[in-house]
């Protein structure tokens, strides 16, 4: 049995996202709970011939502990999206309790679940949700991850557009955090290899640390990236569980983790990163989740400062999601 649920489920990511799980046969059972509409999204999916089981619940009834119970992987896109003008870090004021909230829900009903954060801001989410667990006592920092999927799919996609390489077959580490400058494409370590003039390194920089304010004003409102996002998050979701339910070794994803979860490794990371204690860098998935977090290997110049610029904004996220249940915000 692999149960799978989506918190968040009837929104702009979590129906496409929840549609693309479906797909995913290695799920048995697919729990679908948001606050309106999960009931009617499942009743939708479940007429799909794949293997999934596909239920629905709202809060009512203890809903959110029936989707939790028995789950192996939980992926959270729940909470309100951008609107032009706004930063990732405006959704804080709403989007932090939401979160919370879900993952104390985790914490005693799924304390074993490996958790994928989409919801924003995922520099301060992520914190969130694993101060909740320590609480409980149910972290387990191997099993928390941050989704910055979507900024490696864009590198992947904007540097294609100017190098001419197949989009699918080209990797960019991303690193950092998922929010501005705290994205920090390594260009120089793009594979297959590409050497771009200056010029180029600057516009794709911006571009992909950008990427998501395309979307926000091309929607004019109407909301942020939903679908490129439900791929970037099923294609995270689909390693988490290769890896943890199949077994297959190798697979490499960037994620922001808390760096706890390799104590031994990482000593350059640790060196570079000024004791923050969690940063998105390339992690080698294993049967229990984080097997190794890789060093950032070498960089560039240009790179180094990029690296400069997003440690204090990375630091203020994550005092701002710890400080927010330190605070005694109620659990
Ligand atoms: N990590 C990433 O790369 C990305 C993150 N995002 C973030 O994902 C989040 C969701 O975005 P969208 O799906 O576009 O928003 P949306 O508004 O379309 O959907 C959010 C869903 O969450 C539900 N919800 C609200 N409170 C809830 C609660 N307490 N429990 C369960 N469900 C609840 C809503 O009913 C709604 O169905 C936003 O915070 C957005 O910024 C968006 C794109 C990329
Ligand atoms: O830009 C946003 O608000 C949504 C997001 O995180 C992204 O598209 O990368």
């Amino acid at each position: 049995m692999v149960k799978a649920v989506v918190l968040g489920a009837a929104g702009g990511i979590g129906q496409p996202l929840s549609l693309l799980l479906k797909l995913n046969e290695v799920i048995t059972e697919l729990a679908l709970y948001d606050i309106v509409n999960s009931p009617g999204v499942a009743a939708d999916l479940s007429h799909i011939n794949t293997p999934a089981k596909v239920t629905g619940y709202l809060p009512a009834n203890d809903g959110l502990k029936c989707a939790l119970t028995g789950a192996h992987l939980i992926v959270i896109p729940a909470g309100v999206p951008r609107k032009p003008g706004m930063t990732r870090d405006d959704l804080f004021k709403i989007n932090a309790g939401i979160v919370r909230d879900l993952a104390t829900g985790i914490a005693q009903h799924a304390p074993k679940a490996y958790v994928l954060v989409i919801s924003n801001p995922v520099n301060s989410t992520v914190p969130i949700v694993v101060e909740v667990l320590k609480k409980h006592g149910a972290f387990d920092p191997k099993r928390v991850f941050g989704v910055t999927t979507l900024d490696v799919v864009r590198a992947s996609t904007f540097t294609s557009s100017i190098s001419g390489a197949a989009p699918q077959g080209v990797r960019v580490p991303v690193v950092g955090g998922h929010s501005g400058v705290t994205i920090i494409p390594l260009l120089s370590q793009i594979s297959p290899r590409h050497n771009f003039t200056h010029e180029e390194i600057e516009a794709l920089t911006k571009r992909i640390q950008f990427g998501g304010d395309e979307v926000v004003k091309a929607k004019d409102g109407a909301g942020s990236a939903t679908l490129s996002m439900a791929q970037a998050g099923a294609r995270f979701a689909s390693s988490i569980l290769n890896a943890t339910v199949k077994g297959e070794a190798g697979i490499v994803e960037p994620s922001y983790v808390h760096l706890d979860a390799d104590k031994e490794g990482c000593a350059q990371l640790r060196k570079l990163i000024d004791g923050l204690d969690y940063f998105s860098s390339n992690i080698e998935l294993g049967p229990n989740g984080v097997a190794k977090i890789n060093s950032l290997g070498e960089i560039s110049e240009y790179e180094k400062k990029l690296l400069e610029a997003a440690i204090p904004e990375l630091k203020t996220n994550i005092n701002k999601g710890v400080s927010f249940i330190a605070d005694g915000s109620k659990l």
